[in-house]
Formats: C-alpha cells, structure tokens, sequence
C-alpha cells in the first residue's frame, strides 16, 4: 500500500558562491544556509549575503545562522533573509526579537533534555540537532547517536551533524526528521560545494521519501514532524 508522506526537506549550508546556489537549487533543496559568524571558515560578510541572497529563487528559503551575534549583526542581514538560524547560547527572547521566523541549534551534550529545550524554546519553528564537540559551536562534521531523539517532540527535527550521500538515507529511516541539514558532507573544501554530492545527498533524501511513501519501514512510523505546532 502506498501512503503519501511529507517530503523530507532539505537545507544545504555554508555555501559561499552563486554556482553552489545553481546546483543546490536544481537538486531540489527547499533552504539555503549562509554562515554569518565570522569565526567559521565558511562565513561571509553582509555584502557577501546580499549578492548571494539576490541570486535565490522564489520559495527557496533563505537561512542566516548566527552565533551568538550582536543585534546590529543580525539586523544587517533581515532584508536578505527568510528565516534566523541561532547555534550559539541565546536566549529565546533574543531568538525572537527581530520578527523573522527562527529555528534553534541544540548541540547534543550529554545531559542535554529535548523536552526541555521544546519548551524553552517554544516561539522556534523547528530545532536543529547537532553533534557537540566542547568548544566549538557547529559544522564539526560528526553525527551523534540518533537513537538519542525522542520519537515525539513538541517541535519539528532538523537532523544536523555528519550528515553525508552515504548516511543521510539511514539518517532518515531512523529518524524520520521534518529536514536534515548538511554542510561539510557535500565539500570538496570548507564553503566549497561540491556538485556531485549535493547531487547525491540530494537524491538519496528523495529517494527515502519514496520509498517511505510506498511503505518500506525499518521502525514503526513516527515523523517528528507530525507532532510540531
Ligand atoms: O559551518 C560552520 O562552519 C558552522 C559554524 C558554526 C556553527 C554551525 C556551523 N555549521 C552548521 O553545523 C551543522 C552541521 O554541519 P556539518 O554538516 O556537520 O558540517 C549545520 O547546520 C551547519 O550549517
């Protein structure tokens, strides 16, 4: 029996020039991620934002992922962006103060409470999960234990962390996310796509789509976005 499933989404980040826009959006990805913390080396400036925001089509969603950024910062960036992705340690008041929609980055510590962070942040459109390695706030290119996400969640799961063309379809089976995210997974260098994998990571997510569509389950079905707000 067939059973239509929502599609996957999938965010592409850290991309740092038009031609990886080109192909990101021709492999059918539904977000872009611009890195604006300049202690990434993926990051780019304002300016950089502005040119490589103009470059996206409508209804692909434009996403600036801050680390704990000023306000001026972040207020630079809101007329070429859709959505705010915060990876640092603000506050959810901070998180909602600028009037876009957000998500929030929770790093996978080992004592940290999904529940909990559902809650605290509870104005976010979706959480995003991501490896922890101590002192670095993200795009460390490590998965963490999937088993570690609750089959329900007040808030739709973003699947970050080591994402890659070879583990994302069992990423999905596993967790059945809303979206997964990737950045290091499809680089030939860092902010450097390349076309193949983003091809690749691309088709896989699709492909475990359909296959999830036309009924194939390594778990009793549960997406975790069928519990969002
Ligand atoms: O990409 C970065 O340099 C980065 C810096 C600071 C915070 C987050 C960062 N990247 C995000 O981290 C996750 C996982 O990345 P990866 O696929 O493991 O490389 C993703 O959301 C990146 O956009």
């Amino acid at each position: 029996m067939s059973t239509e499933i929502d599609p996957v989404r999938i965010k592409i980040c850290g991309l740092t020039r038009t031609e990886d826009i080109r192909v990101a959006i021709a492999c059918g990805a539904d977000a872009l991620g611009f890195v604006m913390w300049a202690g990434s080396p993926r990051a780019i400036d304002a300016d950089r934002l502005a040119t490589l925001s103009a470059t996206v089509s409508p209804f692909v969603t434009r996403v600036g992922l801050f680390v704990d950024p000023g306000v001026a910062d972040v207020e630079a960036c809101l007329p070429y962006l859709d959505l705010l992705q915060f990876h640092g340690d603000e506050p959810a008041d901070f998180c909602a103060r600028f009037g876009k929609p957000w998500i929030k980055a929770i790093r996978m510590r080992d004592e940290i409470d999904l529940g909990a962070a559902a809650e605290t942040y509870s104005g976010a459109g979706a959480l995003l999960l991501d490896a922890f390695r101590p002192g670095v706030p993200g795009g460390t290119g490590e998965t963490f234990d999937w088993q570690r996400i609750p089959d329900s969640l007040a808030k739709p799961v973003i699947l970050a962390g080591g994402l890659t063309p070879d583990n994302v379809a069992a990423a999905v089976m596993q967790v059945r996310p809303y979206a997964v995210d990737v950045s290091g997974g499809v680089e030939s260098g860092k902010g450097i796509k390349d076309p193949l994998r983003i091809r690749a990571f691309c088709a896989q997510v699709q492909a475990t789509t359909a296959a999830l569509s036309a009924g194939a389950s390594a778990a009793p079905f549960t997406t975790k976005s069928s519990t969002a707000n």
